[in-house]
């Protein structure tokens, strides 16, 4: 693991009057005023955080805060995905109101994909709207929760299920964070790194391949490097269809039956990334079972998930119960399923799946551990 200086990286993602920055750097959580500045971010603002990223990065942040003269106050939520609920939501709004809020006061999401997408929902929705700053500190958040305006909170039923489009004002990226999380997390994070290879660039998929040593020994300079070209691929991709009427959909590569795991487990067995890198292994199986890529190409995606050591092979519960989880995927049109599936590795499309029974009967018989 190393900490090199780095030189600040400035993505831009542009959508009109809702447009913002994105910075990537090391060590620049502790130099938020330029960017605060920038955008005109209120001087009243709620940082929102769990006790253990709190106690990681919070007081670096608050100093922050103090050297740009915001008056700021933390709220803090618990730890885990199975979190990331009505409760949660409502302990934010409680803070909030506590905190006397108006709409000249800001957000701050200190922390992972959850902290983030339930923190941004509370934004989204107080007082029909004030604003909000992603701060990510997982692989996972810096590389796609933070970005595209994606918020939500989960239901017993399905992921996200209750949720709004809603734009942070700024994404402030300090790769440093990334130290400090474990293996496990690191790992989830890599699943949706991986992902944006196989969907759109097969020569990041190949850079990811070639430098995953130095990814795994968490060299800044690699760590920059991905996650600069998973937001610019996002970015390109929000920007032509912020709200997923169509090309935004392939985000959503493995997180069809990747949901379903999370749903299926009640959120407490598997991190998103980990049943996202479950679940892109069974679109995998399904494209090259509708002759859109060969086997050898299911291999390409599993040997570099299995790299990172990601989990590759999906739970054993009932083909009922799989078919049941995805029904509420909301790509669903009409009571249709669809998938996002890989065309090779690179390329992909999402395809309606009018009997699914089959599709999955046979890809989860396939992709049994035991062959
Ligand atoms: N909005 C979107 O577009 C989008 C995209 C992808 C995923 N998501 C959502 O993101 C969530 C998953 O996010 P996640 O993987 O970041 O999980 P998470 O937010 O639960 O964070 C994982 C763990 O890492 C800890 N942590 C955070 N930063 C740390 C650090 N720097 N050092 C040490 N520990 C740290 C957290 O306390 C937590 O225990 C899911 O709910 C998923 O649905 C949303
Ligand atoms: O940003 C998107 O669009 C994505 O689909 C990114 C996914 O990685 C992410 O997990 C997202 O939250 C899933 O969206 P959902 O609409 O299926 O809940
Ligand atoms: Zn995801």
């Amino acid at each position: 693991m190393g900490c090199e200086s780095l030189k600040l990286e400035r993505l831009k993602l542009g959508l009109g009057e809702r447009s913002y920055s994105i910075w990537i750097g090391g060590g620049i959580l502790s130099d938020l005023s330029q960017a605060l500045e920038e955008v005109k971010f209120p001087r009243k603002v709620a940082v929102v955080a769990n006790p253990r990223v709190q106690a990681l990065y919070g007081g670096a942040l608050a100093d922050a805060l103090c050297a740009c003269d915001r008056e700021y106050h933390y709220i803090t939520i618990a730890d885990g995905e199975h979190y990331k609920n009505w409760s949660t939501l409502q302990t934010i709004y409680d803070a909030l109101i506590a905190l006397d809020f108006d709409r000249h006061c800001g957000l701050i999401a200190l922390g992972g994909g959850v902290t983030g997408d339930i923190s941004g929902f509370a934004a989204a929705t107080f007082l029909r709207g004030i604003p909000y700053i992603q701060v990510p500190t997982t692989l996972l958040a810096q590389v796609d929760s933070s970005v595209g305006g994606k918020t939500a909170i989960n239901h017993p039923r399905g992921k996200n299920l209750i949720g709004a489009f809603y734009q942070p004002r700024h994404v402030h990226i300090d790769v440093h964070t990334l130290q400090s999380l474990d293996a496990r997390e690191f790992a989830a994070g890599m699943a949706e790194v991986i992902k944006y290879g196989v969907i759109r660039d097969r020569s990041f998929f190949d850079w990811l391949h070639n430098h995953r040593k130095d990814l795994r020994k968490r060299k800044d300079q690699a760590l920059v490097e991905a996650v600069k070209r998973a937001c610019q691929i996002k970015a390109n991709i929000v920007e032509i269809d912020e709200k997923e009427s169509a090309l935004r959909a392939i985000l959503n590569f493995g997180h069809t039956f990747g949901h379903a795991v999370e749903s299926l487990s009640e959120y407490r067995v598997y991190r998103h990334g980990e049943a996202v890198a479950i679940g892109m292994v069974v679109a995998a199986r399904i494209s090259c079972q509708l002759g859109l890529c060969s086997a050898d190409d299911i291999d390409t995606i599993r040997d570099l998930l299995r790299a990172f050591d990601l989990p590759v092979d999906p739970p054993d519960y009932p083909l009922d119960a799989w078919l049941d989880a995805m029904k509420h995927d909301k790509k669903v049109q009409r009571g249709v399923l669809r998938l996002v599936l890989n065309k090779g590795v690179g390329d992909c499309l999402v395809r309606e799946i009018a009997d699914p029974a089959p599709l999955f009967a046979d890809a989860l018989k396939e992709l049994k551990p035991s062959r």
